[in-house]
């Protein structure tokens, strides 16, 4: 009896090749088969709502029994069914899908399937597929085995079967862990968290709901603000953070919404930002970094939409104008959100920026309003510390300089004369500061460059000029070859013997240098040519401080002897201060000074110990 019903058909294609590709190449782990049948249950359901509209619930049972490769799973919905036309067309056709819009990109459908390829996933965990499947349409029920030779059977079902579809699948050797209770239900919830339909999980042991009734925050995600505790909990279970703020996230279609949580520790710029996206409801991508904008990485969000179109693996989404559209809204809701913080809330605000002062600054510094609107509460770093802006304006003009490495040449003589610089090194601040005055005229801002520091030293006297004129000439002479020259000053803290700055030309001229040293003959002429065009401009100074008792005395003219090693010393020690590369000859210029050195301090020793040598 069993047999008079039953025909044999083949696919058009190798389905073991085909398997073979989506498991290892289209999708990234096995497990996706529970998302392709989850969303072909909820399509079904979607697909026999409009049929029969009203009176209905859908709902989805998946049921395990069994251990290892005895193991069996049912994923079982109470959805629209398959007639044996439409077993023939959409389920055994590869590639063909009853679910597409009017055209394959098509947003406009209410299914999440589109593809005609997602039943195939499951014959990564199982050796067969069967399938009994009543149409709500009417006529029989049947039962369809699909195998991954490329051969399936229908046979029709006597008696009466409600209309669904149940699909069974037998554990292959290998794929135990996919047929594992606990692991079940993990993953359906990993997919189905937000699903509007019930999920029951049955085992041996248990019954469990998977999904919790659809929070209202999901339908109009500005609701959430009403829901803080209940978001945050959500934002727990699922993210596995805990988090202590949040913004509600929405277009202006009302198509995708979400919750951004605010993350409760700082992140650096190179961190991934990974969102969860879920496609009419159901989880597609945990690697979707390019729903927000790239300043937004202060947040970790969830985000629900159905106007954006899958890649056929169903875990990234086209980057498209729909997509760009959707970020764009998606920074602005986010955007505004901290703007009215800032009117309303102004602590919350703080709070945030006080974590995220990068991102914060990212956002600056593409968009002057909202750089505005919240300048006072940026972090800088200055010679008074870290300081918010909002305290640093208050001492116009505000410098500041463009790198780390003139920050570091000037900070100590800044500080030691109370003068307030702004590091504006570090990404996005020298930026931002520049910026500054056309958000607030009131303040000016002026880039400061280390040799301008020494404006600030007081000048020694003529008559010091006169006493020190020869060995300020001869410490000069010193230093000649090495495109330094010398000058001697009084400023503050007397501790610090000599400031070696270094104009913008002179560090490139350095770098020509450093470079040339390990190139090749060729290059070397070229770098060599190019040195001479800097030549003449190419100059750093080395500032001798007459406050400091060893400098003063090292330029008498009693110890005119000993100057030139005085002076090559200080100077390589202040390269090593200053953290520059130090050419060969500056390392050899160090290695000879140290041995000079000791040499004189031995013989000194000898002298006062009375010629012991
Ligand atoms: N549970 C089900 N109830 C009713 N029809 C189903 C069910 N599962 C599969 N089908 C039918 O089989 C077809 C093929 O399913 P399959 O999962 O391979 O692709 P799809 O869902 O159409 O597209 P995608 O590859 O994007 O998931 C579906 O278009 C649908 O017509």
């Amino acid at each position: 009896m069993e047999n008079q019903n039953r025909d044999t058909y083949r696919f058009q294609v190798n389905l073991s090749g085909m398997i073979n590709i989506l498991s290892n190449h289209l999708y990234s782990s096995p497990k996706v088969f529970l998302r392709e049948l989850l969303q072909n249950g909820i399509d079904a359901i979607t697909a026999r709502q409009a049929y029969s509209q009203g009176g209905y619930e859908g709902k989805i049972h998946v049921e395990v029994s069994g251990t290892s490769t005895g193991a069996t799973l049912l994923v079982e919905d109470n959805g629209i069914g398959l007639d044996e036309a439409e077993i023939h067309e959409f389920l055994a056709m590869i590639g063909q899908s009853s679910k597409r819009g009017e055209d394959f990109l098509s947003t406009n459908t209410s299914f999440i399937g589109r593809f005609g390829i997602g039943l195939l996933s499951c014959f990564m965990v199982s050796d067969d597929i069967v399938m009994v499947t009543q149409s709500a349409k009417g006529g029989p029920a049947l039962e369809w085995h699909g195998k991954p030779d490329g051969t399936y059977t229908i046979r029709k079902l006597d008696g009466e079967y409600a209309p669904g579809t149940k699909v069974y699948l037998r554990c292959k050797e290998g794929s135990e862990a996919y047929f594992e209770e606990n692991n079940l239900q993990e993953w359906l919830f990993y997919y189905g968290a937000l699903l509007p339909y019930p999920i029951q999980l049955v085992s041996d042991h248990t019954t469990r709901l998977i999904n919790p009734p659809s929070p209202p925050w999901v339908k109009d995600p500005q609701l959430a603000r009403k829901h803080q505790d209940e978001v945050l909990a959500f934002g727990k279970q699922v993210l596995g953070e805990t988090f202590r703020d949040f913004i509600p996230l929405h277009t202006s279609s009302g198509r995708t919404g979400g919750i951004a949580f605010i993350l409760p520790q700082a992140v650096n710029l190179s961190a991934k930002r990974n969102h969860r996206v879920y496609l009419k409801h159901m989880l597609v991508s945990e690697a979707a970094s390019n729903i927000l904008p790239d300043w937004a990485f202060f947040v970790k969000c969830l985000i629900w939409t159905d106007e954006l179109q899958p890649t056929a693996s169903r875990e990234h989404f086209y980057e498209n104008v729909q997509l760009e559209q959707v970020r764009e809204e998606l920074g602005n809701t986010l955007r505004q959100e901290l703007m009215r913080m800032a009117e309303y809330h102004p602590d919350r605000l703080q709070s945030i920026i006080s974590l995220h002062a990068l991102s914060m600054k990212a956002l600056a510094v593409e968009d002057l309003s909202f750089y505005s609107i919240i300048h006072e509460w940026l972090p800088f770093e200055s010679t008074y510390g870290r300081k918010l802006l909002g305290e640093l304006k208050q001492q116009p003009p505000l410098y500041f300089t463009a790198t780390l490495d003139e920050y570091r040449q000037i900070t100590h003589v800044a500080s030691a004369q109370s003068m307030l610089v702004v590091n504006g090194g570090y990404i996005y601040d020298a930026e931002l500061l520049a910026q500054l005055p056309l958000i607030d005229p009131d303040v000016q801002t002026e880039r400061l460059l280390p040799e301008e520091v020494s404006l600030s030293f007081t000048d020694i006297t003529p008559q010091e000029r006169l006493d020190y004129y020869e060995s300020v000439r001869l410490a000069d002479s010193v230093l000649q070859k090495f495109r330094c020259q010398v000058q001697l000053r009084r400023f503050k803290p007397e501790e610090i013997p000599v400031l070696y700055t270094l104009s913008e030309q002179s560090a490139q001229w350095r770098v020509l240098q450093a470079t040339k040293e390990v190139s090749t003959d060729v290059l070397s002429s070229v770098l060599g040519s190019l040195g001479a065009t800097l030549k003449d401009t190419a100059y750093a100074t080395l500032y001798f401080n007459l406050n400091n008792p060893v400098i003063e005395r090292a330029f008498h003219s009693a110890h005119l002897a000993m100057l030139p090693a005085i002076v090559e010393m200080l100077y390589c020690n202040a390269l090593l201060m200053g953290h520059y590369p130090m050419n060969r000859q500056e390392t050899a210029l160090l290695n000879q000074g140290i041995i000079q050195f000791i040499d004189w301090g031995i013989t000194a020793a000898g002298h006062a110990t009375g010629g012991e040598e």
